[in-house]
C-alpha cells in the first residue's frame, strides 16, 4: 500500500478491462497470454503490411491530397479546378452532365424568391413601410401572375431531384455520428435541417450521378433530359419558355427591394445564374468552365479522384494523385477523420467571406466562427502532425464585393477594430489570425502556407494550384527518399 488515493483521473477504463480475471488459474493464465501473444503478433502484420503498403505509395510516387473545409467552403470547386486542370479531356467531356445541376441551381433560385413572396405581407400604402401581419397579400397584379406562370417549375425542380439523387438517399439517414471535429459545436446545436433553406440537393460521389445521366445521354448528345422514357430536355424546354418570365421577377423593383430587407444576397449565393439567364437558358446549351465551376452540388460522403500529373521540371516521371473530397456539413465531418492517416497534404478552405452569414445547419452559428474552430481542430490534430496543411481563405470576390457596398468587418468580428473596411486589410487580417492559430495549435513546428482565394476564378487559382503542386511534390520526392 502506498497510502495514495486514486483520484478519478487515475481511472483508466481501457486498463481495468484489460486487466486479468482475480480468480484466474495458473491453466487460464497460460491459455490467456498465449491469446494475448498471438493477437499482438496478428496486429503486428496488419501494421506492417500498411506501413509497407503506404511506403510503396510513396516509392510509386503517389500523393494523397485531402480538401477540408465546412459546406460551400469550395472544396468540390476546388477539386473540379484539379480535373480542369490536369486532365482537361476528361473534364471537358462531362461538361454537359453539369446541365441538369445548372438548371436545378436556377430552379432553386427562382424558388427562394417565390417563397419570399408568399410569405410577404405587404403593409397597407400609409403604414410606413413596415410589413403588415394581418394575413393579406397584396402582391401587385404583375407579381402575382408571375408567381402563377412559374408554377411549372416546381414539377421540373422535382423531375431534376429524382434525376440527380438516387432513390432512397437520405442524408441524415445515412451519416450518423459525430466525430472528435465535430463534437465542440454539439452543446449548441440546434435542428433546423428541416428548414426549406436547407434542403439542398447532394450527391453522393461514387453513387454516379453522372453515371446515371451519362447514360441517359448516350449517342443523344443533347438529350440530357431524358430518364429514359423520353428523349428530350424537358427542364432545359421549360427553363427556356420561362425565361423572360423569371428575368421580369429578378430585375423586379420590389423584389429586390424585398430580397434586401431580408438580407438575402442571392447574387452572392452558390449556385447562382440569374444574371446569364439568356445564355444558359438557350435550348442548346452547354456549360462552359465556369459555369462548371459555378455550379453548386452539396456532397455528401468521400470521393477520391485519382489524376496523373505531368512530369514537373526536372523529374523523371509524372506522379499520381489521388484527391480526396469530402463532405463538410457537421452530420459529413465523421467522415474525415479516417483519412488524415495516410495524407500528404491539406488542402483548407476557409471562405472568409462568410463572416456575416451562419451555418445552414444550425442557424445559431456563425460560420466564421465554425471556421475558424474546425481550423484549430485540423492544427492541433495529432494524427496530421507531420502533414502539410495549405489554407486557402476563399471567396475574397464575395468578401469584396461585401467590403465595397458598405457591409462593415468590425460590426461581425469585434477583433477587426477600426481598421480600414478594405479588401487588402481585411486579407492581411484574417492571414495573420489563421496563421497564428496554425503556429500556436500545431503539435510540431511546420511551414505555414496560406493563399487568398477565389477557386471559381480560373485564372489566378490555376497559379496557385501549380504552386501548391509543386510544393507536395517536392516534400513527397523528398520523403519517399528517406524512407
Ligand atoms: N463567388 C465564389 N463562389 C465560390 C467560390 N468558391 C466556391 N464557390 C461556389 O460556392 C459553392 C459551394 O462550393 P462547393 O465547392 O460545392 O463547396 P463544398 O465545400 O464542396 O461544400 P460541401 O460539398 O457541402 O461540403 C459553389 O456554387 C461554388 O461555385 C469563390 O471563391 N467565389
Ligand atoms: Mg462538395
Amino acid at each position: 500500500m502506498t497510502g495514495v488515493t486514486k483520484s478519478a483521473h487515475d481511472f483508466d477504463p481501457l486498463d481495468e478491462a484489460l486487466r486479468p480475471p482475480v480468480d484466474e488459474t495458473e491453466e487460464d493464465r497460460v491459455i490467456r497470454q498465449a491469446q494475448e501473444a498471438e493477437a499482438r503478433r496478428v496486429s503486428q502484420a496488419i501494421d506492417d503490411s500498411i506501413r509497407a503498403e503506404k511506403q510503396a505509395q510513396k516509392k510509386k510516387g503517389i500523393v494523397r491530397l485531402l480538401l477540408l473545409g465546412q459546406s460551400e467552403s469550395g472544396k468540390s470547386t476546388t477539386l473540379r479546378h484539379f480535373q480542369r486542370l490536369y486532365t482537361p479531356t476528361a473534364f471537358h467531356e462531362e461538361r454537359i452532365l453539369w446541365r441538369s445541376v445548372i438548371q436545378l441551381n436556377i430552379v432553386r433560385s427562382v424558388r427562394t424568391i417565390l417563397d419570399v413572396l408568399s410569405n410577404l405581407r405587404l403593409p397597407p400604402i400609409d403604414s410606413g413601410g413596415e410589413d403588415s401581419d394581418d394575413g393579406t397579400s397584396n402582391l401587385p397584379h404583375e407579381l402575382e401572375m408571375l408567381q402563377m406562370r412559374l408554377t411549372p417549375l416546381r414539377h421540373i425542380e422535382a423531375l431534376l431531384i429524382a434525376k440527380l439523387i438516387p432513390p432512397n438517399e437520405d442524408e441524415t439517414a445515412s451519416v450518423i455520428g459525430s466525430s472528435p471535429l465535430s463534437a465542440y459545436h454539439s452543446h449548441r446545436s440546434r435542428n433546423y435541417e428541416h428548414s426549406w433553406r436547407t434542403q439542398e440537393v447532394f450527391v453522393r460521389p461514387g453513387a454516379t450521378w453522372k453515371g446515371v445521366l451519362a447514360k441517359g445521354t448516350r449517342g443523344r448528345p443533347v438529350s440530357l433530359g431524358d430518364t429514359g422514357m423520353h428523349i428530350r430536355d424537358e427542364a432545359q424546354e421549360v427553363l427556356n419558355s420561362c425565361n423572360y418570365d423569371i428575368m421580369t421577377l429578378w430585375n423586379d423593383k420590389l423584389v429586390r427591394e424585398v430580397l434586401r430587407r431580408r438580407k438575402i444576397r442571392l447574387e452572392e449565393s452558390s449556385g447562382f445564374f440569374l444574371n446569364d439567364l439568356d445564355r444558359v437558358t438557350a435550348l442548346n446549351y452547354t456549360p462552359s468552365d465556369d459555369d462548371v465551376l459555378r455550379a453548386r452540388l452539396k456532397t455528401v460522403g468521400v470521393s477520391e479522384y485519382r489524376c496523373e500529373m505531368e512530369a514537373v521540371a526536372g523529374r523523371e516521371s509524372g506522379t499520381e494523385w489521388r484527391i480526396i473530397d469530402v463532405g463538410g456539413s457537421r452530420s459529413q465531418r465523421a467522415t474525415w477523420v479516417p483519412f488524415f492517416d495516410d495524407v500528404d497534404a491539406i488542402i483548407f478552405l476557409a471562405p472568409i467571406s462568410s463572416f456575416d452569414q451562419v451555418l445552414s445547419e444550425d442557424r445559431s452559428v456563425n460560420r466564421l466562427e465554425d471556421s475558424v474552430l474546425l481550423w484549430k481542430a485540423v492544427c492541433s490534430n495529432k494524427l496530421l502532425a507531420n502533414v502539410d496543411l495549405v489554407l486557402f481563405l476563399n471567396k475574397c470576390d464575395i468578401l469584396d464585393a461585401k467590403l465595397s457596398s458598405g457591409i462593415r468587418l468590425s460590426k461581425y468580428v469585434r477583433s477587426y477594430g477600426d481598421r480600414p473596411n478594405d479588401m487588402e486589410t481585411a486579407s492581411k487580417y484574417f492571414r495573420s489570425k489563421f496563421s497564428a492559430i496554425h503556429r500556436e495549435y500545431s503539435p510540431l513546428p511546420r511551414k505555414f502556407y496560406g493563399f487568398c482565394t477565389t477557386v471559381t476564378d480560373t485564372t489566378t487559382t490555376a497559379g496557385i494550384l501549380a504552386s501548391v503542386r509543386d510544393m507536395v511534390v517536392r516534400r513527397h520526392l523528398k520523403q519517399s527518399r528517406l524512407l
